[in-house]
């Protein structure tokens, strides 16, 4: 996916443009290899948690680089217009697939700011096929770009996002988030999860 103009004619806003002080971004030494399924990283998870019988079951996969790879499939539940894809929910499969890269970034980051550019529609039952990378990181601003392809991995582009996410603590989770479902998510006996869940550094 090339990154020189990620959003075919349309142009982000300055707020996602990388400055010049940004440096390409350092894949983690053990980030998983290229094609290694990253699993969910909560259960309760939206975007990628078995545990949500209406959430996206995205599947990502980690791709060469910081880029992953991931597959969503529009169900009925996630009708915005008749047989047709919600925007809000093609946003939030941009949006996942953007924020596990920072899984092969081993950085704890949430998304500051999301531009959707939406190119076609997209039908119940059709698989978005995802790709993203992170392009520029500059100090606790991560860059990246992602695009939904319809019909094939290779297939006609149908969403295209940039996107910011800003480094954070794991206090920024427990600080702010459910003390019930931060207990949960931290007595997972699924190891790598529960760090995931946080992106914590192990
Ligand atoms: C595989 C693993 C799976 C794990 C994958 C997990 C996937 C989960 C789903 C996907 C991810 C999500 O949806 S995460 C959930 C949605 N996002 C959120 O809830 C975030 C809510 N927002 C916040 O908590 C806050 O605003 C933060 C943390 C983003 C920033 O607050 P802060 O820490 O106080 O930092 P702050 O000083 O304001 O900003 C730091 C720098 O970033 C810039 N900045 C901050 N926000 C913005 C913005 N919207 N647009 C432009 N620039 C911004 C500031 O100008 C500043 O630049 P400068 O002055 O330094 O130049």
């Amino acid at each position: 996916m090339s990154t020189a103009n990620p959003r075919g004619t349309n142009p982000a806003s300055s707020a996602l443009t990388p400055p010049p002080s940004a440096i390409p971004p350092v894949r983690h030494p053990d980030a998983p290899a290229p094609g290694e399924l990253l699993g969910a990283h909560y259960e309760d998870c939206f975007g990628c948690g078995g545990g949500q019988p209406h959430g996206l079951h995205l599947q990502a996969r980690a791709g060469e680089g910081v880029s992953i790879t991931a597959e969503f499939t529009v169900k009925p539940a996630h009708q915005g217009a008749p047989g047709l894809a919600h925007g809000g929910v093609l946003t939030s499969a941009l949006d996942e697939t953007l924020g596990s890269l920072n899984w092969l970034l081993r950085t704890i980051a949430v998304t500051g700011r999301l531009e959707t550019d939406f190119v076609r529609p997209v039908p119940v039952d059709t698989t978005l096929f995802l790709q993203a990378e992170v392009a520029a990181v500059a100090g606790r601003k991560i860059y990246s770009t992602a695009v939904g392809r319809i019909g094939g991995p290779d297939g006609p582009v149908a969403v295209r996002a940039q996107a910011l996410f800003i480094e954070v603590k794991v206090d920024h989770f427990i600080d702010n988030g459910r003390p019930e479902e931060i207990r949960a998510a931290m007595a997972d006996p699924d190891q790598i999860r529960r760090v995931r869940a946080f992106e914590v550094n192990p």
